[in-house]
């Protein structure tokens, strides 16, 4: 569980502290694409890898403010050690065999410390920068460690603070959790718009409505009602997190079926998403408008919609991302039109979240 969201420090992220973060990102990737233009004013991209960089930046600069180049060594590194995980995940559990010194253990070890290493460097640099009344703490390493130096400094230890190494697995924690997941509902947004160009011009038409060619302003992001309706849509067609699991620690009823101690329950996000006996005959085509009236309004039964998870462990980064995907969604159609490239095919694959399987391959135009 995240430590530091769920003690003192929860509810003092200023999220309209975070803008200039998003846009500054967003813009770099605008100007990119810009640039990639041919003559004939269209360019082919696989957003994949773009929105890829795009929220491990997001993330470095929230969370390591002016250092967030240092921040993108980690996210690659962390991006690195994902896909050898999963790949062990796939193969006979064997207890113990993670610690054994194999190659893939020692190169696993190895990334883990360089990870820890620069996180270490980073921070100490930020606590001296701190010590001195150089730094602010607008960013969530500034805010961690004020919690971690406001105890250090009253009781001369850390006792109800943050230590230095909940910092660090916390900032692993905060690019695991929020960068891949974040790209992936972006990703979608694009096939699905470049799919269905009444919605792109629909939320166009929103966008350039509050904004005109502007940059996005926070105030105006609650007003952002049909795009807000596009994300829930891509959110329930392609939930990046496909399930998630609980294990029962009492002996607990579910249903009619009595479990033990010890169970682990997957609730398979992706089938609930799917069932049409909850959102009705069309619960496979890309209808936003079912999310008309809400969240609770769009299917029967009112707890169904679950891509950020539910209950106590549900995704404290739900409106981080929200409005990131905002920011992106709302810059990428002020800049640009958008189709599927003809390379591109619909396959949806779930390769540690849900993908597309050969890329997203996209053709862009400047509006
Ligand atoms: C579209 C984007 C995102 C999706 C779909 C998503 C989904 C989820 C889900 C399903 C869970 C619950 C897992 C479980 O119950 O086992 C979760 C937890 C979490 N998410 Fe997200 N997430 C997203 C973005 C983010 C962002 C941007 C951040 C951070 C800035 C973040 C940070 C976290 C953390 C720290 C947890 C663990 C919470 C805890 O256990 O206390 N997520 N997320």
């Amino acid at each position: 569980m995240s430590k530091f969201v769920t003690e003192d420090t929860h509810g003092s992220l200023n999220f309209q502290l975070m803008m200039p973060a998003f846009s500054a990102c967003c813009e770099e990737l605008v100007s990119r694409w810009t640039q990639s233009l041919g003559s004939d004013g269209w360019c082919e991209v696989d957003v994949c890898p773009a929105f890829q960089t795009l929220t491990g930046d997001v993330i470095s600069r929230t969370a390591f403010g002016s250092s967030y180049l240092e921040g993108r060594r980690i996210f690659e590194l962390q991006s690195v050690q994902a896909d050898r995980i999963v790949a062990e995940v796939k193969k006979i559990f064997i207890p113990g065999y993670m610690s054994l010194p194999t190659k893939k253990n020692r190169l696993m070890h190895q990334t883990n410390n360089e990870i820890e290493s620069i996180l270490r460097g980073l921070i100490e640099k930020r606590m001296q920068a701190m010590q001195q009344g150089e730094s602010t703490k607008d960013d969530l390493l500034g805010l961690m460690l004020e919690s971690n130096m406001r105890e250090t400094d009253d009781k001369g230890q850390p006792i109800l603070g943050m230590t230095i190494e909940e910092v660090i697995e916390e900032c692993k924690l905060f690019y695991f959790a929020g960068s891949e997941t974040t790209s992936v509902l972006l990703t979608w947004t694009m096939i699905v718009l470049a799919m269905h160009p009444e919605w792109q011009d629909r939320a166009r038409e929103e966008v350039l409505g509050l904004f005109a060619k502007n940059k996005p302003e926070y105030d105006g992001f609650s007003k952002l009602k049909t795009v807000t309706m596009i994300l829930y849509e891509v959110l329930r067609l392609y939930p990046p997190a496909v399930a998630f699991m609980r294990k029962t620690y009492k002996e607990i009823e579910i249903g009619s079926i009595t479990y033990p101690a010890g169970v682990i329950i997957e609730l398979p996000v992706l089938l609930i998403h799917h069932d049409p006996d909850i959102w009705g005959s069309d619960v496979h085509e890309f209808k936003p408008e079912r999310f008309a009236d809400g969240i609770a309004k769009a299917s029967k039964d009112p707890g169904a919609f679950l891509p950020f998870g539910w209950g106590p462990r549900i995704c404290i980064g739900q409106n981080f991302a929200l409005l990131e995907a905002k920011m992106a969604v709302c810059m990428i159609l002020q800049h640009f039109e958008f189709d599927l490239g003809p390379t591109y095919s619909h396959v949806p694959h779930n390769q540690k979240m849900l993908r597309p399987m050969h890329g997203a391959q996209i053709k862009l135009r400047a509006i």
